[in-house]
């Protein structure tokens, strides 16, 4: 992993965020003319991992593993592929329980930001590269919801898209169980107002209950049955303290990502999530899609229950020739767009047709 400092980064409000740091991984290599970059998007808690297996420094194999190399979907013989973590995360960019140059965590300091400050923060880090004519920002979910703005705020140097599981803007049932979610961790005694980094407790218990509910948003009804009914876990009694094995599957969930996630870093990209409208100063959601001047792949999970298909369908509707979504068949929900690897690979494939000269 590599560090860039960007400086100073105006905010969409107004607000200027001091030493924006960006961390970011690169596969391949870039053209005498670096025109061959790939961006690719993370989703809430990724990272730049995007390929490879797990080490010292990336607790779980890349988001998008197998997807990213020499004769993959995105060829490293062809493409370079960026990847940075996003602003506002915890993975090496700049986020909540990043030092502020007072040199105290920001905590709950951290600015409110959106969707389009961390492409500001990605197209910044990209002039860093000296990059300036990109061939394909691909991802899904918050990624999905980056990829899409990317086309809108710097279409005049982007050959294509790949945008995935997304929408043009949050539903009222996201950011229900969203702030939900966020509401559970501020009621954590160790939240602290969100200045906890320095007090050696973590809102550890609010940031697990946070992800039990964003996990079953991910997943299906039939598949979570499927796979656990009214089962108990192992030999534990729910009838005498014990646990369902559908209990125990969330547990494991949660206690993952507590192990490499930051509380403050899960409320701000929640909220982020929450703010994502492509319509804002733009005329509203039509008119702002309809303004797109790049070739744009829409894809979507048939079993998608956060983020359905009717708001790719609304995406495919107003982005000019984009044509119809491409619907994934899957089993896993909204995570399809991480589990279901040869629909991506096919959507990868497809998008770079568009990038190519
Ligand atoms: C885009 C991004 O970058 S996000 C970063 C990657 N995403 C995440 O980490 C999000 C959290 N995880 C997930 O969403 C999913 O696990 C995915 C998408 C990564 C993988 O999905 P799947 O392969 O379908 O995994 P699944 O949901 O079945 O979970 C498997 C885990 O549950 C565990 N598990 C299954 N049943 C039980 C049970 N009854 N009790 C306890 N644990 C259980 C498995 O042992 C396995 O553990 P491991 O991940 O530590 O090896
Ligand atoms: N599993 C994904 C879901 C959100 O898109 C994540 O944790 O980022």
């Amino acid at each position: 992993m590599q560090r860039v400092s960007l400086g100073p980064l105006v905010l969409e409000s107004g607000e200027v965020l001091e030493d924006v740091t960006m961390a970011f991984q690169r596969w391949g290599a870039p053209t005498a003319a670096r025109d061959n970059v790939v961006m690719a998007l993370h989703a809430l808690t990724g990272d730049s991992h995007v390929t490879g297996p797990a080490d010292a420094e990336h607790r779980s194999a890349g988001w998008w593993d197998g997807l990213v190399g020499p004769g993959a979907a995105v060829d490293t013989d062809e493409w370079c592929v960026v990847s940075a973590n996003v602003l506002g995360g915890c993975s090496g960019s700049t986020g909540p329980s990043s030092i502020a140059p007072d040199g105290r965590p920001y905590g709950s300091r951290f600015p409110v930001i959106t969707v389009r400050d961390q492409v500001e923060a990605e197209a910044a880090l990209l002039r860093a590269l000296d990059v300036h004519d990109i061939a394909s920002v691909v991802g899904g979910s918050m990624g999905g919801a980056r990829a899409l703005e990317w086309t809108l705020m710097y279409g005049d140097f982007l050959r294509s898209a790949l945008v995935l599981a997304v929408g043009a803007r949050a539903t009222a049932d996201q950011i229900g169980t969203q702030t939900t979610q966020i509401a559970a961790i501020k009621a954590d005694p160790h939240w602290q107002g969100g200045d906890y980094h320095d007090s050696g407790v973590h809102p550890d218990a609010g940031l697990g209950v946070a992800r039990r509910i964003a996990h079953l948003t991910y997943r299906t009804e039939i598949e979570l049955d499927s796979r656990f009914a009214n089962l108990p876990q192992g030999e534990e009694d729910p009838r005498a303290g014990g646990r369902y094995a559908v209990t125990s599957y969330l547990d494991h969930q949660a206690a993952k990502l507590v192990n490499r996630f930051d509380a403050g870093s899960y409320v701000v990209l929640t909220d982020v999530l929450n703010h994502h409208d492509v319509g804002r100063g733009r005329g509203g959601v039509e008119a702002a899609l309809r303004g797109c001047r790049v070739p744009v792949v829409v894809g979507g999970i048939d079993s998608d229950r956060l983020y359905p298909l009717r708001l790719q369908r609304e995406l495919a509707e107003f982005l000019p020739g984009s044509g119809d979504p491409v619907i994934v068949h899957s089993r896993d929900g909204h995570d399809g767009f991480l589990t279901e690897r040869d629909a991506v690979d096919a959507l990868l494939r497809r998008t770079l047709e568009f990038a190519r000269r």
